[in-house]
């Protein structure tokens, strides 16, 4: 069996990982050896047999003797380990949530419902870091891969309005707490049938501009908000978000030599967990839209076509109905007015599964299996 250690499974991503596989069974295949940067000795988690106590995620020497080792732990860690790790000698397989080592040349990115020829090429050649990709970027490529797959898209934009999570578990608490905030700021004007609406509009917007509103993670409001910047600014003028929608669309594709004009804004809003997005494609030729259902309904066994019809968009295309299952909603598919070559999506994905934990416990599958 497999010896494969686990760095930050107790975070966001981790635990989600940790569901996940439990749910498929993964823990039967292979020894779990579980790594903590800050409670080395305790116990590790409960995942249905016995595992010894927590090992320490910053010795090398424990870490070099796992075949597998996955981090969830983020880029941070990656940095601080990672290549000391590799210089040690250790020749086993790194699987990564984290961007840092993502568009190293001996690094493969996985979305293996999209990208399984390039990740059977890269073990073939011997290539033993897989990295998972942003999650905007998988999402986006689990609901249209299908399009990609039949050649069809000459350049895209996406439009995203992600969801707190992305930012991390403190901010899914502080988007609670911001609405939490502005309700309480009207309470007694809500319990008033007859107060003005423009009363408690004033209210909330005093509260959001107070002192006292809590923006320790987000810097500003949320809740009632949103905001129209993801990661630093680089010299462009893009956010690294937006740059890696096109790098990592790429990358995952196999075209780093050959890329498909990619770019958006992306944008934080009100959500918890699922981040959507708004596409424009042009297409490589006019295709017609039953054919284009009938490609991106093929593609994959999460990705699911929903009819343009108001009543399935706003029941069955939201973060709400989404959130926390794997199933990846694709739809306002039409023609736009600029011709037939130019095409309209929706979709939205759950970002801490297909966005970040289900790659990673995918590629451990693959790996087991090769
Ligand atoms: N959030 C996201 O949407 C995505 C994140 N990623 C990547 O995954 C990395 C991890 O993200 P995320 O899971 O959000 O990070 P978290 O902050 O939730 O967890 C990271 C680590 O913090 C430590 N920690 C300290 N206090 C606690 C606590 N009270 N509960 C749980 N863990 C605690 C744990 O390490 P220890 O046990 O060692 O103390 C844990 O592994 C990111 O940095 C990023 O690189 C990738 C895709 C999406
Ligand atoms: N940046 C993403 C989340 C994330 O962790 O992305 P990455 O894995 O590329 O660092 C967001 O804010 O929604």
């Amino acid at each position: 069996m497999k010896r494969v250690g686990f760095v930050g499974w107790r975070g966001m991503v981790g635990s989600v990982l940790m569901e996940r596989m439990q749910a498929e069974a993964d823990f039967d295949a292979i020894e779990p050896i579980f790594f903590t940067t800050s409670q080395v000795g305790q116990a590790g988690p409960n995942i249905g047999k016995e595992v010894p106590p927590l090992k320490d995620a910053k010795s090398i020497d424990e870490l070099k003797t796992m075949d597998v080792i996955i981090s969830c732990q983020g880029g941070d860690y990656t940095s601080a380990v990672y290549q000391d790790l590799r210089n040690s000698g250790w020749d086993g397989y790194w699987i990564d949530a984290a961007s840092t080592l993502r568009m190293e040349d001996d690094a493969i990115l996985v979305l293996d419902p999209v990208n399984l020829d390039v990740i059977k090429d890269g073990l073939a050649r011997g290539v033993k870091t897989y990295v998972g990709g942003n999650c905007t970027v998988s999402l986006s490529l689990m609901a249209l891969g299908g399009l990609f797959k039949a050649g069809l898209v000459e350049w895209m934009t996406s439009m995203t309005y992600q969801a707190a999570s992305g930012a991390g578990a403190q901010n899914m608490r502080e988007l609670l707490n911001q609405m939490g905030a502005t309700y309480g700021a009207t309470k007694s004007l809500l319990e008033d049938p007859a107060s003005s609406i423009l009363d408690i509009d004033r209210a909330v917007t005093e509260a959001m501009r107070a002192d006292s509103f809590p923006v320790d993670h987000f810097g500003v409001p949320l809740a009632g908000s949103l905001i129209p910047w993801i990661d630093k600014k680089l010299d462009n003028g893009q956010s690294k978000e937006e740059w890696k929608g096109s790098v990592e669309t790429n990358k995952i594709l196999g075209r780093r030599d050959n890329p498909i004009p990619i770019d958006g804004l992306c944008v934080r809003v009100g959500s918890m967990r699922c981040h959507s997005q708004a596409m424009t494609i042009k297409l490589t030729r006019d295709v017609p839209l039953d054919e284009i259902y009938g490609m991106l309904a093929e593609a994959n066994d999460w990705v699911k076509v929903v009819p343009n019809e108001k009543e399935d968009s706003v029941r069955d295309l939201t973060p709400t109905a989404v959130t926390g299952t794997l199933t990846v909603p694709v739809g306002r598919l039409r023609k736009l007015n600029m011709g037939p070559e130019y095409l309209s999506a929706f979709t939205s994905g759950d970002q801490l599964l297909w966005g970040a934990a289900e790659p990673l416990r995918r590629m451990l599958r693959i790996l087991l299996d090769s």
